[in-house]
């Protein structure tokens, strides 16, 4: 999947996006760091072709995204954005089931042993029959994983996905993301806030500022002290813990301070 020179406006006197040229690096973790407002949901819809680029182009395979049907890309590409739709009534099976459409013309027909294999892989098999809103935060975040993976896609987009979850929660499913990523040479995209995060789990870094690409490469590379100052707009230290590695400090300003 491919970015070429790519401008996104919601109205034509406010450009979103900015002249985006990126390669996203098949079968890896990307992720997509920024501030608030710099455009990374913008930029995932974008990848997912549920926003059309005013101007450039997106290629999916080396073809131009905009001549994929919504069936051909929804085979190829699956989303677990922020907003969800409401499935209250529904068990967690017949959601997931939700995610085999691509492959029916009737959802009356995705089997349970169709689905099986998703629940298994995010670990809900004995939630299946519950009903969606009798599961924790973590627990139906893994529900809408498992309805993604249910589209058997190449490219998994996960809108930051550990809002909302306690720290446990969060690190069980980053661990979770990098195991499937790996077990199944997906490529998979986030939107993370937590720079850390995407410390431990990114195989790559998009740093994006008011619709712009900062710089892109290996987690070495871009998160950097100069660079997330820069982009942050506050002073950020990185620190090697023992034990661990590096961390990255977001130093409160606290005037008159020395931190050296
Ligand atoms: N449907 C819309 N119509 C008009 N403007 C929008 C729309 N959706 C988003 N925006 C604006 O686009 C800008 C970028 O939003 P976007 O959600 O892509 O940023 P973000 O980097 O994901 O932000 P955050 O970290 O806060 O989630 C924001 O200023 C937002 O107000």
């Amino acid at each position: 999947m491919e970015l070429k020179h790519v401008s996104f406006a919601y109205t034509p006197d406010h450009p979103l996006v900015k002249d985006f040229t990126a390669q996203v690096p098949e079968g890896q973790i990307l992720t997509i760091l920024g501030p608030n407002g710099a455009g990374k949901s913008t930029l995932l819809n974008l990848l997912d072709g549920q926003l059309m680029p005013s101007e450039g182009e997106i290629l999916l395979a080396d073809k131009p995204s905009a001549d994929y049907s919504l069936k051909d890309r929804t085979a190829q590409i699956a989303v677990v954005s922020q907003q969800h739709q409401t499935y209250d009534d529904m068990t967690v099976r017949e959601i997931v089931k939700i995610g085999r459409r691509p492959f029916h013309g009737l959802l009356d027909t995705v089997t349970d042993a169709e689905v099986a294999p998703f629940l298994d892989q995010v670990q809900l098999t004995a939630y299946a029959d519950r009903a969606l809103t009798s599961l924790s935060g973590g627990q139906q975040q893994r529900v809408w994983i498992a309805m993604a993976l249910a589209q058997e896609p190449n490219y998994l987009l996960l809108d930051e996905p550990t809002t909302y979850l306690d720290i446990r929660y969060q690190g069980e499913l980053m661990a979770l993301i990098k195991q499937l990523q790996q077990d199944q040479s997906m490529t998979v995209i986030l939107v993370l806030h937590d720079i850390n995060q995407a410390l431990q789990v990114s195989d790559a870094v998009w740093l994006i500022k008011n619709g712009a690409l900062v710089q892109a490469g290996t987690p070495q590379d871009v998160i950097n002290e100069q660079l997330l100052s820069d982009v942050f707009e506050m002073t950020v230290r990185i620190v090697d813990l023992p034990d661990y590695g590096r961390y990255v400090i977001q130093v409160p300003e606290v005037v008159g301070q020395d931190f050296d």
